[in-house]
């Protein structure tokens, strides 16, 4: 049916084809694109709805379905003056047995599927690990600038970041809130030290792209030490249970929660939740998958970008990062149309 193959845009086009700059633009956009109330015409908008789950018990797998469209938004870092549409399905795959196989494969494999807005065709293929981290990190990039750093506005020195958990998630959040924000130290805790070891060497390697000059880097044998000193936090492991408590962060800290496993919530003590003031990428997920967490959700950050709702400015603030389909189709936009515009040009 379809005239033309698919375009097919692999992980290592999606790296060479992702900027900082575009990922946050488009992060925010989509953020704002899914809150109901409307504050502008020239506001985007866009539809997800809950995202189904299969589980596959006798081979560990779990699989999940992410559909969103979203409309009427812009992206200046990648083409001026261009008002873009998306229609976007992105499939993920965790099969938590992957990382033993002979030939080791990543837990999560994603994939992004793009379709025409005008005739439904589908017409390009994007391999999706590379765009949910990204886009996840775009998030919480987003979700630092509003829940963080405009409650902090007086505040002018630059900030210390904490991240637990070193994997993909881990990783890509030190490097996009360092290259975006001005962090002077990053502190790196997980479970197994070598690999935080492995990613301090990274970093110090990728320092002069960061946003302040001369960041020190450090790794922790334990979560205290970690996050005792950090304005930021980022929560990105597959901890069953809580590993981050009231009593170990500073009274104004800002917490990006991305990891956990079956609930979303578990790395996080409840106590702490309670503490804090909890926001989240959507009210769809966050009605959803943050069902059995017993701690009001306060917004969307979609709410507090468009102003529907003010953000307080004393506060210790979570931003749950559940995860959107229509964050996917954004970044996924921006690598198709980089890849378009360096084709043509050859
Ligand atoms: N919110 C969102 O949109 C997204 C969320 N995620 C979630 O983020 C988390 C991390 O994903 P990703 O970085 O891709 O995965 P990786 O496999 O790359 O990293 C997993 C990390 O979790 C750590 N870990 C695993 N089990 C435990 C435990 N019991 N206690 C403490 N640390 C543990 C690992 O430590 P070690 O090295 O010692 O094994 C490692 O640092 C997952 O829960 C994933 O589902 C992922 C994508 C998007
Ligand atoms: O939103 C997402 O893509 C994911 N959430 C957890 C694993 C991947």
């Amino acid at each position: 049916m379809c005239e033309n193959r698919p375009t097919f845009i692999t992980e290592a086009q999606v790296e060479e084809l992702l900027t900082w700059p575009a990922v946050y633009e488009a992060s925010e956009q989509a953020l704002q694109s899914i809150c109901e109330k409307r504050t502008s015409d020239s506001q985007p908008s866009a539809k997800q709805p809950p995202r189904p789950f299969v589980e596959l018990e006798r081979r560990n797998g779990l699989a999940f379905s992410m559909l969103g469209y979203i409309e009427n938004y812009r992206m200046q870092s990648v083409d001026q003056g261009k008002v873009f549409d998306t229609l976007a399905h992105k499939i993920v795959t965790a099969f938590t047995k992957n990382g033993q196989l002979a030939k080791p494969l990543p837990v999560i494999i994603a994939t992004v599927f793009l379709f025409d807005t005008m005739t439904g065709q589908l017409k390009t293929i994007v391999e999706g690990n590379g765009v949910t981290a990204w886009r996840t990190a775009g998030s919480c990039m987003v979700g630092t600038k509003y829940l963080y750093f405009d409650r902090n506005e007086k505040c002018k020195s630059d900030k210390v970041l904490g991240i637990l958990g070193c994997g993909v998630q881990g990783r890509i959040h030190a490097i996009g809130i360092s290259t975006m924000f001005p962090i002077s130290e990053i502190h790196l805790w997980n479970r197994s030290v070598a690999k935080a070891a492995e990613l301090k060497k990274e970093l110090e390697s990728l320092a002069g792209t960061f946003k302040s000059k001369h960041v020190k880097i450090f790794i922790h044998e334990n979560v205290r030490d970690c996050v005792k000193t950090a304005d930021i936090i980022v929560t990105a492991t597959q901890s069953t249970s809580p590993i981050l408590f009231e009593d170990m962060v500073k009274e104004n800290v800002h917490i990006n929660a991305v990891g956990a496993s079956k609930d979303h919530h578990s790395e996080i003590d409840l106590k702490l939740y309670r503490n804090s003031k909890l926001y989240v990428d959507s009210w769809t997920g966050g009605k959803t998958e943050l069902k059995s967490l017993d701690c009001p959700i306060e917004a969307e950050v979609g709410e507090i970008i468009t102003k529907s709702k003010a953000l307080t400015q004393n506060q210790r603030t979570i931003f749950h990062s559940l995860g959107m389909a229509v964050t996917d189709a954004v970044v996924a936009q921006i690598a198709e149309t980089l890849y378009l515009k360096k084709k043509s040009t050859f």
